[in-house]
């Protein structure tokens, strides 16, 4: 019978604290779509300082904030964006640009760090006055931190380049900053910092921050106001939103500060990896919050075959391959969790092995 649940699935699962419970149940709030909700006007405004920009949107999810960023950078049909072959708007958002918007992606090889080559970014891009048969570029997307790369961090001196880059070709760039907070409490460079060259970011309060619901977008003003129009038209305009946007502010407000640690347990519980003999990991890029392990190919163990026996110690961990596990810390995991989940993770595996049912 399974006594404790560590969950570490992703920085998803966190649930909403008392104080989130409490601002939600007294925040002071309005019509949205009507007159602007008080509460929400009041975080958007908040956000787009922190940020650096000069407005913000609330959306329900961070999918809807790279769908609508996406769509308004790319209004005109034809419209191709140039993107990482493993970033989550090509692979985890149901093609939605594309299904959707009509925009057509553009993949770059991303690097093991994150961010794709300069030069191969230039080199795909394509210009309005080219061959006939060519859609037309008019945006780049980053993604920070890099999830499918382990949480790899961004530097904003490659940001910059990037942002040089599209200006010179007159493209726009956007930020998938659904961890832009992980990365700067990692490289201790302000968030602001991070994304200045970007002209959109899409920052994700429900991850490891820990809000129950909600992303936001910023931009300059005009953008914002396309992507609120644009929000409406895909039924994301929502009515007393301020509920929301009151758990958002107390995460904001609360939990910033607890990322560091995150990303502290995340490296106990990578180093805690390397002494298992039938798993490899490399501790060295783990930066943050996610440590991706693979299962040696000698052991026979599947990833499916892992997480299924560690659900019995009521761990649970999310499989990246057939033979890689990822695991994602959050300021709900303690050090004890990690610890307990290590050592699930040496029962588990002896007892797959011993019971010799693998692949
Ligand atoms: C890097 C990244 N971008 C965007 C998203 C999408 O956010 P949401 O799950 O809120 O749609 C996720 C996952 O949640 C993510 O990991
Ligand atoms: C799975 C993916 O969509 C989600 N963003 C996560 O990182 O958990």
């Amino acid at each position: 019978m399974v006594t404790r649940t560590v969950d570490l699935r992703s920085d998803t699962v966190t649930k909403p604290t008392e104080a989130m419970r409490a601002a939600m149940a007294s925040a002071d709030v309005d019509d949205d779509v009507l007159s602007g909700d008080p509460t929400a006007q009041r975080f958007e405004e908040e956000v787009a300082r922190i940020m650096g920009k000069e407005a913000a949107v609330f959306v329900p999810s961070g999918t809807m904030g790279n769908l609508i960023s996406v769509l308004v950078h790319c209004e005109v049909r034809g419209s191709e964006v140039i993107l990482g072959d493993d970033s989550h708007i090509h692979i985890y958002e149901n093609g939605g640009i594309s299904s959707i918007g009509g925009v057509h992606p553009r993949t770059v090889k991303n690097n093991p760090d994150g961010t794709m080559d300069i030069d191969r970014i230039e080199a795909a891009i394509r210009h309005p006055d080219g061959a006939l048969y060519y859609p037309t570029t008019r945006l780049i997307c980053l993604e920070n931190t890099h999830a499918n790369c382990g949480g790899r961090c961004i530097t904003a001196e490659y940001t910059d380049r990037v942002g040089k880059l599209a200006r010179k070709h007159g493209l726009k760039l956007h930020i998938d900053g659904a961890r832009i907070f992980n990365a700067s409490a990692a490289l201790g460079v302000p968030v602001h910092r991070l994304v200045q060259a970007a002209d959109s970011v899409s920052v994700c309060l429900s991850k490891g921050l820990g809000a129950p619901v909600g992303s936001v977008i910023v931009g300059t003003k005009d953008f914002i106001t396309k992507a609120r129009r644009l929000r409406k038209t895909l039924g994301g305009g929502m009515r007393q939103i301020g509920v929301l946007c009151a758990a958002a502010y107390v995460a904001l407000q609360d939990n910033v500060v607890k990322l560091e640690d995150d990303h502290r347990k995340a490296k106990i519980f990578a180093d805690g990896l390397k002494e298992i003999k039938q798993l490899n990991v490399d501790a060295s890029s783990v930066e943050t919050n996610m440590v991706f392990f693979n299962i040696n190919e000698s052991s026979m163990i599947s990833s499916i075959s892992l997480c299924e026996a560690l659900e019995k110690f009521g761990v649970l961990a999310m499989p990246a391959s057939s033979t890689s596990v990822r695991v994602v810390i959050h300021y709900q995991i303690s050090e004890s969790d990690v610890h307990y989940a290590l050592t699930s993770i040496k029962q588990a595996i002896q007892e797959i092995l011993a019971v010799g049912t693998t692949k």
